[in-house]
């Protein structure tokens, strides 16, 4: 604290598991944002599955979830050294880190009970290991106010894109979600359904690769009606925000229930999940803001060249031909590294003593302090 400058380190590793987006960005008084660095770093095999695992529930959870927690911290210290090596830093010119850690469990609403969502991650480890303050679980505080603790970028998303616009945010990332920028309104936002994460999970399942580069497989298939009519009929699809969703909803099993007894061609199903993702976020924008005049497009869906000219074309449809989309490349910011940028900003909003959370996106019962730190 109380450092001279306004230097934030932000680590990211979402629901997709492939890895940590690291960025280094200045921070100015009013929360402005310059990047000045990053580095993108795939998980090894070994701290992938250990996280993988965890997303359902096992034998000697404690143990594995403790280890996999100082691997994960390790894994963000080696990331927060390259990004300090690459830009000539020492730890002591970073005011902070804010580190997501990784979701294992979300269960933002459980009947009769109190909700509750865990990042795993050892905060303490990874602040002994960089010397730096380390800020971390930032979606607690939100859900013990009542809120989903999720998505809590929308408030970055307004203070990176400006309110001035009809504009709305899409991140697709493993989950996607939407962030609603009315020019004459409040800001809102929600997720609205699988992003990249059923595509991946077929993909691994049928040809073992990572991902479907450039939505190649998907645009050899073609959508089968009867499958997007069973996933559609998912209730998360028509609930109202507030809502959050997670690998605890969307996985294999759920696609392979959906599939049934049905003999449909490997290829059709991934064309059903890329016209998922692109229907069901299309569908809310239109359902909660329909005045919207440009679409900004960012996480790794971004990159797939297939799910944007979907995007477009299912758009003309439903927008009339009305609704600019873009990705946010085009506005000079990598698509890939917003939500890092977004935990670098939570972590300065935290160590100004700034809540971050939108009432009116999580549901909580109100604005709150962000976060948790673990000082160097
Ligand atoms: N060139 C590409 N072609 C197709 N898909 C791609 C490409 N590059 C990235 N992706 C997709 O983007 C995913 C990673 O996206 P991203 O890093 O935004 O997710 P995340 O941050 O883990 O998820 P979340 O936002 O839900 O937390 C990959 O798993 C892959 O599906
Ligand atoms: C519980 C959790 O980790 N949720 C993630 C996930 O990934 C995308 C979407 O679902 C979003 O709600 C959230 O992440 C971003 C960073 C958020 O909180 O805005």
């Amino acid at each position: 604290m109380n450092k001279p400058h306004s230097l934030y380190i932000g680590l990211m590793s979402g629901t997709s598991l492939d890895g940590i987006d690291a960025v280094l960005t200045k921070l100015d008084p009013n929360g402005g944002t310059t990047l000045l660095g990053s580095i993108s770093s795939p998980f090894a095999p070994e701290l992938r599955t250990a996280l993988l695992d965890l997303q359902t529930p096992g034998h000697n959870e404690i143990h594995l979830e403790n280890q996999a927690a100082n691997m994960l911290a390790i894994a963000y210290a080696e990331t927060v050294q390259q990004l300090l090596t690459q830009s000539k830093l020492k730890p002591s010119d970073i005011c902070a880190i804010g580190a997501h850690g990784q979701t294992i469990r979300h269960q933002a609403e459980l009947p009769n009970q109190l909700a509750y969502t865990h990042q795993t991650l050892n905060p303490a480890l990874l602040a002994e290991l960089t010397d730096i303050d380390v800020i971390a679980d930032f979606r607690s505080r939100d859900l013990a106010a009542g809120g989903h603790g999720a998505p809590l970028v929308p408030a970055f998303h307004a203070q990176l894109f400006g309110c001035n616009k009809n504009i709305a945010v899409l991140n697709v990332g493993g989950i996607a979600n939407l962030t609603l920028l009315p020019n004459d309104g409040e800001v809102r936002g929600f997720d609205c359904g699988p992003g990249n994460m059923l595509m991946d999970a077929w993909i691994a399942e049928q040809q073992g690769h990572a991902f479907d580069e450039d939505g190649k497989w998907a645009s050899q298939g073609q959508v089968d009606k009867g499958l997007l009519t069973r996933m559609l009929a998912d209730p998360f699809f028509s609930k109202a925000p507030p809502k959050s969703t997670g690998r605890d909803d969307f996985h294999l099993n759920w696609l392979q229930q959906q599939v049934g007894s049905d003999n449909i061609h490997a290829e059709d199903i991934q064309a059903s999940l890329l016209h998922l993702t692109v229907h069901c976020a299309l569908q809310a924008l239109e359902r909660h803001a329909p005045q919207t005049q440009t679409l900004i497009v960012c996480g790794g869906g971004a990159c797939n060249g297939a799910l944007m000219r979907e995007l477009k074309a299912e758009s003309h449809t439903l927008f009339n031909n009305t609704l600019e989309i873009v990705t946010s490349e085009a506005l000079g910011i990598d698509p890939q590294l917003v939500e890092a940028l977004a935990f670098a900003w939570l972590a300065w909003a935290h160590q100004e003593k700034r809540p971050a959370n939108l009432p009116a996106v999580t549901g909580a019962k109100g604005l709150r302090i962000l976060g948790a730190c673990y000082p160097a």
